[in-house]
């Protein structure tokens, strides 16, 4: 038998397939070669000079797609970069994170997006897919050069001004047009500016009770509404980012009912936190669009559960401590949300009942990974466990509980809004084309990862 690089096999056994039936799962050479009934494929010739992980108690899932992370490079290391960012993803069960384009300077040139894919592919701990900026500067105003990021080794398909909210309709519809030609979706952060000037919390009985200005669920909504129908008119993808109102969700469930080519992400701090926690004013829990209602939370775990909602994104936005540590108005929006995401979603969704393992998968890898057209060819992501796929894995401890410590994450920033709390889900181990990146829950620094092999797609 020739010798075989193992860094890229493995047989994981005694798994929970999605969470259901026991099983033996081969992985050769980055892709899964055999799945079969639990303890069966030890004894599997192909098996012998393979690494084993016992995957006892153990939920193996696909590796998880995040469609929405803010990995900060260029322009804000002191924050998150693609190498902490990335490992983050990893320890959070992900194999694959689009970056979001509010970088500095912006992701709205073939330039910034290859910079950040050479980067994500150097790291090697997940695959990076930039997304760019709809507009340049996200100013809203000029439309960026979305063709050439098309065509760039970076192959972005999601565009977004994200943080920023693509208000000109004009612009918006221009943009929905232009990515046609190359299957690409547009990625709305609904916030209507006037109707937000100075916001810095969700508008309602506690705003008014705690003296913090109002984010109405009406600036959220009216912008859904608006490119849910330039979507129709145009014929064209839309995806509306972090969707967080009751309203939002009614919205979506019309345009899907007319079979409109509409998607929508909800993270899972709208799954799980409400307004309330502002009353104590601690920054952690600032965040666009804000934490909202209980009544808010409730239509947003119903339309993920009934599949209104496509997917669950983290919407990860690291920040400084000087961004963060201060006094709630002058403090940035945004909360760290790769390495808790599975715990909150388990704890939102799958511990109430309301969602499978096989649902969890669907929304936080296959559907994520269809919208953003990363779903084909050799490195495909979000695929089914199945024969000849490439082993994109995730195992998970449903039973384990632990504190967040964020001085402990992976992540550079420590804004996390779990501090002290305990939750669910444990990430055992991810392997990204069958090598790990994440065993016995922690990270495994990729071999030779930050060598640059120079050979450019
Ligand atoms: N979500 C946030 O509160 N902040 C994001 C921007 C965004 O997602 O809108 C950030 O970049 O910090
Ligand atoms: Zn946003
Ligand atoms: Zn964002």
């Amino acid at each position: 038998m020739s010798p075989r690089t193992t860094t890229d096999s493995v047989l994981v056994t005694g798994a929970a397939l999605l969470g259901e039936d026991l099983r033996d799962v081969l992985v050769l050479d980055g892709v899964i070669a055999a799945i079969a009934d639990a303890g069966t494929l030890a004894a599997d010739p192909r098996a012998a000079d393979v690494r084993h992980v016992d995957g006892t108690g153990l939920v193996l899932l696909p590796g998880l797609v995040d469609l929405h992370t803010h990995l900060r490079e260029p322009g804000r290391e002191d924050a998150e970069t693609v190498l902490s960012g990335t490992r983050a993803a990893a320890a959070g069960g992900f194999t694959a994170v689009h970056a979001m384009a509010n970088t500095t300077p912006v992701a709205d040139t073939a330039g910034v997006v290859e910079q950040v894919w050479r980067l994500g592919r150097d790291a090697g701990w997940v695959d990076v897919f930039p997304v760019g900026a709809v507009s340049v500067g996200l100013e809203g105003t000029q439309l960026a050069e979305l063709g050439a990021m098309a065509t760039s080794a970076a192959r972005v398909r999601v565009f977004s001004d994200d943080g920023k909210c693509v208000h000109d309709p004009v612009l918006m519809r221009r943009a929905l047009e232009y990515v046609k030609a190359f299957d690409g979706v547009v990625a709305q952060h609904a916030q209507e500016p006037r109707l937000t000037e100075g916001a810095q919390m969700h508008e309602g009985v506690v705003s008014a009770e705690i003296g913090l200005r109002g984010w109405p669920a009406v600036a959220e909504e009216a912008i859904i509404a608006r490119d849910v129908l330039l979507a129709e008119h145009v014929g064209s993808r839309l995806h509306v980012c972090h969707l967080s109102t009751a309203g939002s969700v009614e919205i979506i469930r019309w345009a899907k009912s007319r079979g409109l080519p509409v998607t929508a992400e909800v993270t899972p701090h709208h799954l799980f936190l409400t307004d309330e926690h502002a009353r104590g004013y601690d920054p952690v829990f600032k965040v666009n669009p804000p934490l909202r209602t209980e009544a808010d939370v409730e239509a947003v775990r119903a339309g993920l559960a009934d599949g209104t909602i496509d997917i669950v994104a983290t919407d990860h936005a690291p920040h400084s401590r000087e961004d963060k540590d201060c006094e709630w108005d002058a403090a940035a929006f945004g909360m760290t949300g790769l390495e808790t995401a599975v715990g909150v979603v388990q704890a939102a969704m799958v511990d109430t009942g309301r969602m499978t393992w096989a649902d969890v998968a669907r929304v936080m890898s296959a559907n994520p990974a269809r919208i953003g057209r990363v779903d084909e060819g050799p490195t495909a992501q979000g695929r089914p466990l199945a024969v000849g796929e490439p082993a994109n894995l995730t195992l998970i401890d449903p039973a384990v509980r632990a504190v967040v410590v964020p001085r402990e994450q992976a992540t550079q920033s420590e804004n996390s809004p779990y501090r002290g709390a305990e939750l669910p889900g444990r990430v055992v181990a991810t392997f990204l084309r069958g090598r790990a990146t994440v065993l016995d829950a922690r990270p495994v620094a990729p071999a030779g990862a930050t060598a640059f092999d120079g050979a450019d797609a």
